[in-house]
C-alpha cells in the first residue's frame, strides 16, 4: 500500500531516537501520512545489536514509542506531548541490522488526559516484524523538560531524498 506523505516532523538533537546529533541514536526521520498515520525511517546499525546481526528488542520498543507518541502531533496544529504510561510490544521476526526499517504509528484513543495508539516494524520484504500498543500521559511540554527549541535543535531536517509516498 502506498501511502502519501504529506508532511515531515521536526527532529531534535539528542534523542536516542530523532537525535541528529547523537551518535549512538536511531536519526530516524518521521513522516505524516494522508492517512493521519506517521510513517518513521530508519538505518539501524551494528551498536544497536543484541544478538549478532539482530536488533535488540528495547531499541525497536524505542523507535515504536516514539512513532505512536509523535502521532498526536499530526492531530493539531498546536503540539500536544505525551510521556509513555504504558508500552506493550510483540516480536515477531528477528530485525535485521544495516538496513532501512519502516515503522508506522497512529492513534486509536484519545481523552482529555491519555491518548493510547499502536504502531508496527515492517522488514524490506513488507513482513511485520514487531507490534505495539502504547499509552501517554498528556503532559505540557513544561512540566516535562525545560525544553529550548534553539538549543534542542527542534526543527524540520530537509533531505534531498525526503520521499513523497512510501509504500509498505
Ligand atoms: C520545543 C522543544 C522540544 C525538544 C524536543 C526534544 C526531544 C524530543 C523527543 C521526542 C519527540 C516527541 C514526542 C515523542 C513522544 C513519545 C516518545 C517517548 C516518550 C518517553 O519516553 S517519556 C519517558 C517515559 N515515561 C515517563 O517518564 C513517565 C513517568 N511518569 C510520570 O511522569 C507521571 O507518572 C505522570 C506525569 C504520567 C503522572 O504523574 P502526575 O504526578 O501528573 O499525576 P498522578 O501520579 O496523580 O497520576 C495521574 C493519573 O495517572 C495515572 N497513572 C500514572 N501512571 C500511570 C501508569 N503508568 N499507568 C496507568 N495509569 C497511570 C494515576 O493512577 C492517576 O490516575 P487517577 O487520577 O485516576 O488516580
Amino acid at each position: 500500500m502506498k501511502h502519501k506523505i504529506v508532511g515531515k516532523q521536526k527532529n531534535s538533537k539528542l534523542c536516542f531516537v530523532c537525535g541528529m546529533k547523537n551518535d549512538l541514536g536511531l536519526k530516524a526521520h518521521f513522516y505524516a501520512t494522508e492517512g493521519q498515520e506517521l510513517i518513521a525511517l530508519f538505518k539501524p546499525c551494528e551498536e544497536h545489536q543484541s544478538y549478532p546481526g539482530r536488533l535488540h528488542g528495547g531499541v525497536a520498543s524505542a523507535v515504536l514509542d516514539e512513532t505512536i507518541g509523535r502521532a498526536i502531533l499530526n492531530k493539531y496544529d498546536t503540539e500536544v506531548w505525551g510521556v509513555t504510561i504504558e508500552l506493550n510490544v510483540k516480536f515477531k521476526k528477528p530485525i535485521p541490522l544495516n538496513e532501512e526499517l519502516k515503522v508506522v504509528g497512529r492513534i486509536t484513543k484519545e481523552n482529555n488526559r491519555i491518548f493510547e495508539g499502536t504502531g508496527e516494524i515492517y522488514l524490506q520484504n513488507g513482513e511485520t516484524a514487531a507490534t505495539a500498543y502504547g499509552k501517554y500521559f498528556k503532559v505540557p511540554l513544561e512540566r516535562i523538560a525545560d525544553f529550548d527549541p534553539e538549543e534542542n535543535e527542534w526543527k524540520i531536517i530537509e533531505k534531498e531524498d525526503d520521499p513523497d509516498e512510501i509504500e509498505i
